[in-house]
């Protein structure tokens, strides 16, 4: 099942450089981890925001509110997910990197 997901993430204003350093370094591990195990399909940047759009391939909402739940920066993000179906008009069966293409990253 394919989702994708936006999280916007506001830091609180009284938060550190060095913990928001913290936070995102965890982050980038969390995420890499699920990109190389091919949970996580895809994640763009939405250009002018500290937000991005991500696309998720999970076998239940469960696995997915598990998976988003489990980022560290959480509790700093407001997630909305949209469930994806396969359009009839498409004509590529998968656009994103392939299972080798993520083993090499
Ligand atoms: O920088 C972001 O968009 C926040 C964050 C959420 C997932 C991820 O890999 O980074």
């Amino acid at each position: 099942m394919l989702f994708l997901a936006r999280m916007d993430v506001t830091f609180p204003e009284t938060m550190s450089d060095e913990t928001k350093a913290g936070f995102q370094a965890r982050e980038k591990e969390y995420s890499g981890d699920l990109q190389r195990r091919g949970v996580m399909k895809g994640i763009w940047r939405i250009v002018g925001e500290y937000a991005n759009h991500s696309v998720f391939d999970v076998d239940s909402h469960d696995e997915l509110h598990a998976i988003l739940s489990g980022f560290p920066m959480f509790p700093y993000m407001k997630v909305r997910v949209t469930p994806l179906a396969t359009h009839p008009n498409a004509i590529a069966e998968d656009f994103f990197t392939t299972a080798e293409d993520r083993a090499a990253l």
